[in-house]
């Protein structure tokens, strides 16, 4: 059985749709991403998910319950990592949790033996008695995942779980999201770093002013659409030698680019200054022939192809734009 599954799912805001008809799945024990950039419409998708907020329009479905008839029973089955931390500051780190259990009348020896192995796998045993204000961005942020975790849950969604941490503090989570997968939790999240999504995620969704682009694994959903590398040319402050003249504004250096390299291309796209290249086969033949013309480009690398190159290729526009 599937853990969601969302049928023309729509949300609108006061006649505004934020969530325009989305289709998904989400299966037992994979950890499924929402990619997207600001304004996409993820958070408001999680919301209906773990009932906070009313669907508008469509089907949705958690853990088998429709969320507009059981929202009490999925939401006890639910752990919920918001995008704000809201720890309580004036509380020690295991009372957070202990707190937490309360409202799930977990009895106390229970919630007590737990919230220490819950502690100790987020490498937090040794601050079980301190206060959260003392704790770092990082620390904070693995403690509000252990507390989503203290209920057993069979899904636990994460909504831009890194967001704000520097890199080691977010490759230290996304170690232990990757144990908790591997001990078999269902994840879904929510982000906008590709870097995330490639990394943690089975299968994922493309989302973007609401609407759901593409779908597929990582690795595949670059293969399908990009291939392996990407040959990236920077046209702004390009200098010229005198034959070359005529390319004197980046449409038409890029098209000359382009109309020298095509035999080597699967395609190509042109956003502002930049021009990706995307080559059959051979990066290193594109490059070549791009070093063999008369110009010094402002930039021009060879770089394994992302889910960003996908995400520029699907809408034009960056993922941070
Ligand atoms: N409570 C609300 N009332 C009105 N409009 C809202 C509300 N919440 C979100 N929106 C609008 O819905 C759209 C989708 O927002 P949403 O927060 O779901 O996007 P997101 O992909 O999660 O982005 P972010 O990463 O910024 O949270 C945006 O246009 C946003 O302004």
């Amino acid at each position: 059985m599937d853990v969601i599954v969302a049928e023309k799912l729509t949300k609108e805001y006061n006649g505004k749709v934020a969530v325009r008809g989305i289709d998904f799945r989400v299966r037992h024990r994979e950890c499924f991403g929402f990619l997207g950039p600001n304004g996409a419409g993820k958070t408001t998708t999680v919301n209906m998910i773990y009932c906070l907020s009313p669907v508008t329009s469509g089907r949705l479905t958690v853990l088998g319950m429709d969320v507009q008839k059981k929202p009490r029973e999925i939401k006890s089955r639910l752990g919920v990592v918001p995008q704000e931390n809201n720890l309580d500051p004036d509380l020690k780190v295991l009372q957070n949790l202990l707190v937490y259990a309360n409202y799930f009348r977990i009895p106390a020896a229970t919630a007590r033996t737990r919230a220490m192995e819950l502690l100790e796998f987020f490498d937090l045993a040794d601050r079980a008695n301190d206060r959260v204000d003392r704790l770092s961005g990082g620390m904070r942020r693995r403690l509000t995942i252990a507390r989503a975790l203290i209920n057993n849950p069979d899904l636990v969604i994460l909504d831009e779980p890194t967001t704000g941490l520097d890199p080691q503090a977010r490759h230290l989570v996304w170690q232990r999201l990757r144990r908790l997968k591997e001990r078999g939790v269902t994840l879904l999240l929510t982000t906008h770093y590709l870097e995330e999504a490639s990394q943690l995620c089975d299968r994922l969704v493309i989302m973007d002013r609401g609407e759901i682009l593409e779908e597929g694994d990582p690795q595949g959903l670059v293969a399908k659409h990009i291939g392996r590398e990407v040959v990236e040319v920077g046209l702004g402050r390009m200098e010229c030698a005198e034959q070359f003249q005529p390319a004197v504004n980046c449409d038409d250096t890029a098209a000359m680019i382009v109309g020298r390299t095509n035999h080597l291309l699967r395609g190509h796209l042109a956003v502002g200054d930049s021009l990706f290249l995307f080559p059959r086969d051979n990066g290193q033949a594109v490059l070549q022939a791009l070093q063999d013309m008369p110009v010094r480009f402002s930039h021009l690398l060879l770089r394994p192809a992302t889910l960003e190159d996908v995400f520029l290729k699907l809408t034009g526009r960056g993922l941070r734009a």
